[in-house]
């Protein structure tokens, strides 16, 4: 589902001087649908680089990455679009939204995109924030003000709003308490179940663990 190959990377200080430094060479990482690939590595070792190319977000220097058979490095931007709205979810570390939407729509957005009934999209976004243990209260309000765990815990319900087929999670469980962190890695299960390829970064060791079927430690993707 996901295949990374001989992938590098430079990053241009396009402030310094156009600068190119080196931050990856030869990746290769590979995930089949129903598993979960841990990357692993010290701080500054390219985890969230790889991800985020992976996700579209960096260009790919070189080599090939393909996501249910679209190769992302070559795509054109409207075909990331349709790879994110169908076939590629990214649950990143901090939540980012428009200003005064509503939390139970940011939760059902991801579903009204891709042509889900209204009453069906809010029914599961409610679902979502009812099991992650936010406060009825709050799904009428903005979560720009929640605190960062409720804020990650709605990103997490937008990230599993709808069952995408591969999972990029940065984290998902950095800010929580024992009991959502609990709910957090039974939705993880439960998506590898199904069938969902994951990548995950998780400094949590344990959760590492239990959910991770291989560890990839990208320190061996480091440019000579
Ligand atoms: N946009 C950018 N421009 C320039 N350099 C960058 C950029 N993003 C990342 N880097 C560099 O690439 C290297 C890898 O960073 P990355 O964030 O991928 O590491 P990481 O393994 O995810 O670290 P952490 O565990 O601390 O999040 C670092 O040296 C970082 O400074």
């Amino acid at each position: 589902m996901i295949r990374v190959e001989g992938v590098g990377k430079d990053f241009v200080l396009h402030n310094q001087g156009g600068t190119a430094i080196p931050v990856m060479e030869r990746a290769e990482l590979e995930v089949a649908p129903g598993e979960c690939v841990a990357l692993t590595g010290a701080s500054g070792a390219g985890k969230s680089t790889l991800m985020r190319m992976i996700y579209g977000n960096y260009r790919v220097g070189r080599g090939v990455i393909a996501v249910d058979g679209l190769d992302v490095a070559q795509a054109a931007p409207r075909e990331i679009l349709e790879l994110r709205r169908w076939t590629l979810g990214y649950v990143s570390q901090f939540l980012r939204v428009l200003p005064r939407v509503p939390t139970v729509e940011v939760v059902a957005e991801p579903l009204l995109a891709l042509g889900v009934d209204e009453g069906e999209a809010q029914s599961r976004a409610e679902a979502l924030l009812t099991r992650l243990n936010i406060p009825e209260r709050l799904w009428t309000l903005s979560p720009t003000t929640f605190s960062g765990g409720e804020q990650q815990r709605v990103n997490i319900a937008r990230g599993f709003a709808h069952e995408y087929p591969a999972l990029l999670l940065d984290e998902p469980t950095a800010s929580l308490d024992a009991a959502n962190r609990e709910e957090v890695l039974t939705l993880i299960e439960e998506a590898k179940a199904r069938g969902a390829a994951i990548v995950g970064i998780f400094h949590d060791v344990a959760a590492r663990q239990r959910l991770a079927d291989r560890e990839v430690d990208v320190t061996a993707f480091a440019p000579a």
